[in-house]
């Protein structure tokens, strides 16, 4: 497979979103306190900003499923293949037959994961950067773990499966996001002791770049890598320093109104283009 050189980023505009429930800690006390005209303005300066470094393809938005604007959750893509999500709470379900269309008329394999495994797709499952065919997958919250064993086997890859241990941490991208050659960032704790164990073994001292809980609630990890380029909610001094001196520019786009909904920068994209490497 010919890798393309700018990588194609899916985005769905918030028309639609709102806080209507509540299935995370984020979204406590935000019920119906999020307008359209700031989340509207939010996200173009995301998709704007995304632009300059990636093609931004759009989703259409779906009325009635607020949530769909975070394209990270409608599955899991690797090459052509795409791993649709069954998602835990029915809130969020009625998603899953939009985003399967989606990409069945945009040329995707459909790969199914087996009947009743909870599975919100690039929220709880991230390739490595510097590792090919190595995929990380949090569970604990909303993925089931039996999901890992079946991407393993249905895509061939090696699969770290990481518990989350904080409720406001509940997909993987909010508090794990690995980078270009093989740097991660990540706030250790988020995770329970083996998961993190599992990151020590396979992350090099020099390659980890650990958040303090501040930027973690900041949603720091939940990042949009994009060669060089990271795209962020918000980042300390000390972590934009940190990032800099490990070869990052860091660029920050304000995404409050989509943190009332428990997510930011990563999990309102869904990257297009996920090298197989093999
Ligand atoms: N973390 C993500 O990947 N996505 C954010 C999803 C927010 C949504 N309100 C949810 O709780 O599923």
């Amino acid at each position: 497979m010919i890798e393309r050189t700018v990588p194609r980023i899916l985005m769905c505009a918030p028309t639609f979103f709102e806080v209507s429930y509540v299935i995370n800690p984020w979204m406590t006390g935000h019920v119906h306190d999020t307008t359209l005209e700031r989340s509207q303005r939010q996200w173009d300066a995301l998709r704007d900003t995304i632009s300059r470094h990636a093609d931004v393809v759009q989703q259409p938005p779906a009325e009635g499923w607020p949530d769909m604007t975070f394209t990270a959750n409608a599955g899991l893509v690797f090459g052509n293949t795409f791993v649709p999500s069954h998602f835990r709470y029915a809130e969020r379900q009625g998603e899953e037959p939009y985003d399967r269309a989606w990409f069945e008329r945009h040329g995707f394999d459909i790969v199914e994961l087996p009947g009743g495994v909870f599975f919100e797709g690039a929220g709880d499952a991230l390739f490595d950067r510097g590792v090919a065919r190595r995929l990380w997958m949090g569970h604990g919250h909303r993925s089931d773990v039996a999901a890992a064993p079946a991407l393993a086997r249905l895509l061939d890859v090696e699969v770290l499966s990481l518990k989350l241990a904080d409720p406001r941490f509940y997909h993987l991208d909010t508090c794990f996001c690995p980078l270009a050659d093989g740097y991660t960032l990540y706030f250790p704790a988020a995770f329970d002791a083996a998961a993190l164990a599992l990151i020590e073994q396979h992350v090099p001292p020099g390659q980890r770049i650990a958040v303090h809980e501040h930027d973690a609630l900041d949603f720091a990890c939940n990042a949009v890598n994009l060669g060089r380029v990271v795209i962020l909610n918000r980042a300390s001094a000390d972590l934009r320093s940190r990032l800099e001196g490990a070869g990052f520019m860091v660029i920050e786009v304000a995404l409050d109104e989509f943190m009332k909904s428990g997510g930011a920068a990563k999990c309102l994209t869904l990257k297009l283009d996920e090298a197989t490497g093999a």
